[in-house]
C-alpha cells in the first residue's frame, strides 16, 4: 500500500506518485503572460534558457486553460524523433498517465510511428510529419495551437513549416503559433510573420500580430569551462576528459557529444579500454552509444538509469542536443564540433562536413546538464574559439536536397515555389537541381506543373522522391509485393544486420548466408521473406543470424502502412498494370522485373565498377567507394544503381547497390541520359 505522502491527485485520478514535480520551474511565472498573449496574439515567440520549461510545459498550460476542451489538439514540433518520443512521455507521466496510456490524452506521431488515438490532446511529433499532414488537413484544422520548438536549429521542415503556417493563419486567424528559439532568432521569427505586402496576417496588422517573450533562469546552475589550449585530437581529449571526470568528480552520468558513429563507436572503444586502470572495486563506467543510425529501441537504452555503482557515459552525436532530458546527466563534454549535410547540386551528392558549432548549439549542448542537478559542462575548445563561433547554425534549406520538400509543396497547391515565402531562401542552383530531378522522375511536366497521376502520388507516399516513384511502378514489372519489401527495409537505414556481443565475423557469415549475387535490394528482400517464413516472430532466430529482430518487425509495421498507402491511392498489393512493355516483361524472372523497376527510380543513381573495385559516375568524373555494407564491397559487378551517395571526410560512398543492364538506363530515362549526355 502506498503511503499518503506518494499519492499524487492527478486529472487522471489517484495512483502512487510515478515522478517527483520538478519544483517550480522558471517558466512557472510567465504562465500567466503566456496564456494571455496566446489568447491575444496569432504569433508568440518565446525564448528562455535551456531547461526552462518551455517543451514540457507550455503544452500543459494550453491544455488545462481551454485549448483543448473543443475536442482540438494542442500539437508540439520538435526537429528530432528521439526529441518528440521522449518528451511526449515524458509529459505523459506528469499529467499522471503510466507508459502504457502514452497514445491516449498526450501521444507523439513520427514517420511510420502513430502514438495518438482520438482521445489525443497533446501531440508531439517531428516537423516533417507535420507537413505530410497538411496533405490530408490543409488548414491543419484540428489543431488550436502548433508550436514549432527549437526553430533557431533551422530545420529544412521546420523552415517551411513556418512559412506555410504564415499563410494558414490568414485563413484561420483563430489558429495559435507559438514558436520556441535561441534569442538571435526571435525578433527574425516575428518580422518573417509580419511581413506581408499589406502589413497583415490574418487581419492583424504588425502590431497586434505577436509577442515575444522572454524567460529568466533555468533549474540548476551549469558551470562551464574552456580548455585553455586547444587539442589537436577532440576524440582523445574527449575519452581523456571522461576519465578525468570518473576519476575526480561526484556521482553523476556523463553525455559525450562527438560528430558521428565512427567517432562515437572509437571513443567507446578507447573508454572500455581505459576502464580497467581502475580497478574491480570501484565504480564502473557503461558507455552506450546514441545516433540516428540505431533503432528506437537502441536508443531508448540511453533514458534507462544506470545499474549501481555505475556511471553511465552516453556518446552521442547532436540528437541528444535539444528537448532531450536524460536524468541523472551531470556533466556534458561539447566537443566542439557537428556533422553537417551540405548538398552539392552540380554533383547530386550529398556531403557530410565536420564543421564547428555555433554559439546556439553549444548552448543547446550545455543544457543537457542542470536538469535535474546541478551540472558542469566541458568544452574542448578555448574560450576565444567560442567567441568566434557563427551564431546560429547554418539553415537547412540552403544547403539540402530540395526535390522532396518541393514535391510536397507542388501538392499543396504552391505552383510557383520559386516565388514562395522562404524564412531564407535556398540559393537557385538548389532550386534548379531538384526541378530537374522532378523532371526526370516525371513528377512535374515541362511546365513545373505536378503530373497526374504519377507526381501527385509521389507526393502522397511518405519516401523520398525515386523510392516512391520505383514503387508505383512496381505494378508495371508485376513486383509490387516485393517492391513493398524492398522499399520498407530500405527505410530501415543499414540497421538490419547486427553483430551481437561484437561477433563481427558472424555477422559478416549471415550477409554472406543471404547474399543475393544481383545486389543488396534483392539480398534484403530475402531477409525479410526468410523472416516471415521464420515464423515472424523468432528473436531467436534472429540472433542466430545476426538480424536487428526489433528492425524486422518495424520493417513489417512498414510494409503495411505503405500498402495502406497504396490502397488509398486505389493500388491493390496484387496489382498488375500492362505497359508498352507487357508482352516482354512477361517473359523476365522476377528478379529482372526487380531491377529494371529500380532502374526506372534510380537511373540518376548508376554507376560502373572500374578495374580496382571501386565506381565511377556515368561520366567518369567522380570516384565512388562501396559502403562496406554492401555485398559488392567483395563482389565484381558492372554497372549498378544505388540507393545512397554521401561524402564523409575524403571519399565518396554509395549504399544499397543492385546490378542493371546499362542499355536499361538509355531505356527507361532516355531525356535524362540523351540531354546529361552520359
Ligand atoms: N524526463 C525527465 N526526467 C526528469 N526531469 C525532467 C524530464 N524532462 C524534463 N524534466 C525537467 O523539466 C525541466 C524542463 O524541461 P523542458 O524540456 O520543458 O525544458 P525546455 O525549456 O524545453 O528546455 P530545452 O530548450 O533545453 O529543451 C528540465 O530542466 C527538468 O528539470
Amino acid at each position: 500500500m502506498a503511503e499518503k505522502d506518494d499519492i499524487e491527485v492527478s486529472e487522471a485520478g489517484l495512483f502512487p506518485a510515478l515522478y517527483k514535480p520538478p519544483g517550480l520551474l522558471p517558466i512557472a511565472q510567465l504562465k500567466d503572460a503566456l496564456l494571455y498573449t496566446a489568447e491575444t496574439y496569432p504569433v508568440t515567440i518565446i525564448v528562455g534558457e535551456t531547461g526552462s520549461g518551455k517543451t514540457t510545459q507550455i503544452p500543459q498550460f494550453l491544455h488545462k486553460s481551454g485549448w483543448t476542451s473543443d475536442g482540438s489538439v494542442v500539437a508540439v514540433t520538435q526537429p528530432r524523433r528521439i526529441a518528440a518520443t521522449s518528451v511526449a512521455a515524458r509529459v505523459a507521466e506528469e499529467m499522471g498517465f503510466f507508459p502504457g496510456q502514452l497514445g491516449q490524452e498526450v501521444g507523439y506521431s513520427i514517420r511510420f510511428e502513430d502514438v495518438t488515438s482520438a482521445k489525443t490532446q497533446i501531440k508531439f511529433m517531428t516537423d516533417g510529419l507535420l507537413l505530410r499532414e497538411m496533405l490530408v488537413d490543409p488548414l491543419l484544422k484540428r489543431y488550436s495551437v502548433i508550436m514549432v520548438d527549437e526553430a533557431h536549429e533551422r530545420s529544412l521542415s521546420s523552415d517551411i513549416l513556418l512559412s506555410l503556417l504564415k499563410k494558414i493563419l490568414r485563413k484561420r486567424p483563430e489558429l495559435r503559433v507559438i514558436v520556441s528559439s535561441a534569442t538571435i532568432e526571435a525578433q527574425k521569427f516575428l518580422d518573417f510573420f509580419a511581413s506581408d505586402e499589406d502589413g497583415k496576417v490574418g487581419g492583424k496588422t504588425k502590431n497586434e500580430l505577436g509577442r515575444i517573450i522572454t524567460i529568466q533562469g533555468r533549474v540548476h546552475p551549469v558551470d562551464i569551462q574552456y580548455l585553455v589550449e586547444p587539442t589537436a585530437d577532440y576524440v582523445e581529449t574527449a575519452v581523456q576528459t571522461v576519465m578525468d571526470i570518473h576519476s575526480t568528480e561526484d556521482k553523476g552520468d556523463i553525455l559525450l557529444f562527438l560528430t558521428g558513429r565512427e567517432e562515437i563507436n572509437d571513443a567507446i572503444d578507447k573508454i572500455t579500454d581505459r576502464i580497467v586502470d581502475f580497478g574491480p572495486s570501484s565504480q564502473t563506467l557503461q558507455p552506450l552509444p546514441l545516433y540516428a543510425g540505431l533503432d528506437t529501441e537502441q536508443q531508448q537504452f540511453v533514458f534507462e538509469p544506470a545499474p549501481e555503482n555505475t556511471r553511465k557515459v552516453i556518446v552521442s552525436t547532436n540528437i541528444a542536443e535539444a528537448s532531450v532530458t536524460i536524468d541523472g546527466i551531470a556533466y556534458v563534454i561539447d566537443c566542439g564540433f557537428v556533422k553537417l549535410r551540405n548538398y552539392d547540386p552540380s554533383l547530386g551528392i550529398e556531403r557530410l562536413n565536420v564543421c564547428p558549432v555555433s554559439k546556439a548549439s553549444a548552448t543547446q549542448r550545455a543544457g543537457r546538464a542542470g536538469r535535474t542537478r546541478p551540472g558542469k559542462c566541458f568544452r574542448l575548445y578555448t574560450e576565444s574559439a567560442f567567441a568566434d563561433l557563427p551564431e546560429t547554425t547554418f539553415p537547412e534549406i540552403q544547403r539540402s536536397d530540395l526535390a522532396p520538400v518541393i514535391l510536397q509543396l507542388m501538392n499543396l497547391g504552391i505552383t510557383n515555389v520559386v516565388r514562395f515565402d522562404f524564412l531564407s531562401p535556398p540559393p537557385s542552383k538548389l532550386l534548379i537541381r531538384a526541378m530537374d530531378t522532378l523532371h526526370s522522375l516525371g513528377a512535374i511536366d515541362e511546365y513545373a506543373r505536378l503530373t497526374r497521376p504519377l507526381g501527385t502520388r509521389m507526393a502522397e507516399l511518405p519516401l523520398e522522391p525515386m523510392l516512391a516513384k520505383t514503387l508505383l511502378n512496381a505494378p508495371y514489372f508485376a513486383c509490387l509485393p516485393e517492391m513493398l519489401t524492398i522499399a520498407s527495409m530500405m527505410t530501415l537505414q543499414g540497421t538490419v544486420f547486427v553483430s551481437h556481443d561484437g561477433n563481427k565475423k558472424q555477422e559478416d557469415k549471415a550477409k554472406r548466408r543471404f547474399a543475393v549475387a544481383e545486389g543488396d535490394h534483392m539480398t534484403l528482400y530475402n531477409v525479410y521473406e526468410s523472416f516471415i517464413s521464420h515464423g515472424k516472430k523468432d528473436a531467436q532466430w534472429c540472433r542466430e543470424n545476426s538480424l536487428n529482430f526489433k528492425a524486422l518487425v518495424k520493417a513489417m509495421s512498414v510494409r503495411k502502412q505503405l500498402r495502406n498507402h497504396l490502397e488509398r491511392l486505389g493500388i491493390a498489393e496484387t496489382a498488375t498494370f500492362d505497359g508498352p512493355d507487357a508482352a516482354k516483361l512477361r517473359g523476365m524472372n522476377l528478379v529482372e522485373r526487380v531491377r529494371r523497376c529500380l532502374t526506372t527510380g534510380f537511373f540518376a543513381h548508376a554507376a560502373r565498377m572500374k578495374s580496382d573495385g571501386t565506381f565511377t559516375t556515368p561520366k567518369g568524373d567522380v570516384t565512388l567507394w562501396v559502403h562496406p555494407s554492401s555485398i559488392f564491397f567483395h563482389r565484381k559487378a558492372d554497372w549498378v544503381i544505388y540507393h545512397e551517395i554521401m561524402e564523409t571526410r575524403d571519399k565518396t560512398y554509395i549504399r544499397d547497390l543492385t546490378t542493371v543492364e546499362i542499355d536499361w538506363l538509355t531505356e527507361y530515362a532516355p531525356s535524362y541520359y540523351r540531354t546529361k549526355g552520359k
